[in-house]
């Protein structure tokens, strides 16, 4: 018999022994640094922009002096310069001046307001005609708007968007300090598993675990090295795991982690290392093994996939992003669920679920079909206390983006 631990405990062991851990820090060029975790504060240097800019095309002027016109009664300025894109103005205004300045191009000083080209009439080289009154401070940047010197631009711990690295462009990173990938050694197990390219008959399975293990791995930030489909030996899983451990930060194995005779990773674990935890009170994923060997967290997750894909969600994933000094970020939803469910099996459940017409339909898995959580839209959890949740009681549901 497993003697199983719930779900919270198991999360407090991991992180009691790994969550402190930290990998070290690289430095990478700006245009590989989508989805990496910045290892350093980034402040700003500099003052973004670093003029006073014009937003629109059309002309500088102090806009006290145009407050009182109209489309009946233009005021005329003058026209003393034009500001020309990326040099900087040598004339300024006062009162009673205009000066034409194209969008982006610098605002001369004495400016504190952009009038629009089209609301506008040229009277001749030097004398413009405005028609509508502009409040101060309207179709203008100004200097240090963005950001200015020692302000924190983006925290160290964040995960790099799209908009991030357009930040960093703008305060001329080129080479941007981010947390190493955490290499993940993936090793399948079992005598009946064969690769995805080999045909089936009775009594086969295509390996399903590694390559979506290798693709959670890879999403959430680490490297992930496949070394291959391994007999239920305890020899021959000993000898894939030495060989992995050099080159790994942790380690995943699929299969072979309940009660049978040939289920032999945790003994294996156990002779290597340390064996914390054999045996979780949540459904699926009953049988999942957490240890260490050489310092190193090993995860024995169970074969049937859908098993691993929760327990790789639930357990592998908060330790993959605390190991890059980050942690999972979730999108939410609270809906009202589609039907009744029953529950009694004293287990944490995950329950993946069809989000349709604000409702949240429960989906009936079997943790030997995939096929069952690539349709869900995201899964919510049922306490191992509760017997199940009512139609119409309100869930809190997980997005499954990735
Ligand atoms: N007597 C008991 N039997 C079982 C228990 C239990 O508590 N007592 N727990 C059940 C639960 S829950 C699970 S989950 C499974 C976990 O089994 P293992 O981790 O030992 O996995 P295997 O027996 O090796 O395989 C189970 C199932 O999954 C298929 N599999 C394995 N690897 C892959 C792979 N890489 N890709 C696709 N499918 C895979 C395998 O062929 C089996 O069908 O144990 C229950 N039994
Ligand atoms: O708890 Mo097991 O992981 O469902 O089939």
């Amino acid at each position: 018999m497993l003697k199983t631990k719930p779900v919270t405990e198991v999360t407090r062991i991991i992180t009691e022994r790994f969550g402190a851990y930290r990998l070290k820090s690289e430095r990478i060029p700006l245009e590989d640094a989508l989805g990496r975790v910045l290892s350093e504060d980034i402040l700003a240097s500099a003052f973004i922009p670093n003029f006073n800019r014009a937003t629109v095309d059309g002309y500088a002027v102090k806009a006290a002096d145009i407050s009182l016109c109209s489309q009946e009664t233009p005021v005329t300025l003058k026209l003393v310069g034009r500001s020309h894109m990326g040099t900087s103005n040598t004339f300024s205004i006062t009162h009673g001046e205009c000066a034409y300045v194209p969008t982006g191009g610098e605002v001369p000083d004495g400016t504190d307001a952009m009038v629009m080209i089209e609301d506008t009439q040229m009277q001749s080289e030097e004398a413009i005609s405005f028609f509508v009154p502009y409040r101060a401070g309207l179709n203008l940047i100004y200097r240090g708007e963005d950001t200015q010197p020692g302000n924190l631009i983006i925290p160290a711990g964040k995960r790099l968007k799209v908009a991030d690295t357009g930040t960093l462009a703008a305060m001329g990173i080129t080479q941007v300090p981010v947390m190493l990938r955490p290499r993940v050694a993936i090793i399948s197990t079992g005598d009946e598993i064969v690769p995805v390219d080999q045909p089936i008959s009775a009594g086969l399975i295509r390996d399903v675990n590694a390559p979506m293990l290798s693709n959670a791995v890879s999403v959430n930030g680490g490297r992930p090295n496949f070394y291959g489909i391994v007999k239920d030996h305890p020899d021959a899983i000993t000898a894939t795991v030495e060989a992995a451990l050099p080159e790994a930060d942790m380690l995943l194995i699929s299969g072979g982690t309940s009660m049978d005779t040939r289920d032999a990773v945790t003994s294996v674990i156990a002779a290597l290392g340390e064996v914390y935890v054999h045996g979780i009170t949540v459904k699926p994923g009953k049988p999942t093994i957490f240890g260490a060997i050489q310092d190193k967290p090993v995860f024995g997750l169970p074969g049937n996939p859908v098993s691993a894909y929760f327990t790789f969600r639930l357990f592998v994933r908060p330790l993959l992003h605390s190991l890059q000094g980050t942690q999972p970020v979730d999108r939410q939803i609270t809906l009202p669920l589609a039907r009744d469910l029953v529950t009694n099996h004293g287990r944490e459940e995950c329950v993946p679920v069809i989000i349709k017409d604000g409702l949240a339909h429960p989906i009936i898995i079997k943790s030997g079909l995939i096929t069952t959580v690539s349709c869900a839209d995201g899964y919510f959890r049922i306490p191992r206390d509760l017997p199940g949740r009512n139609q119409g009681d309100l869930v809190e549901i997980t997005f499954l983006d990735q």
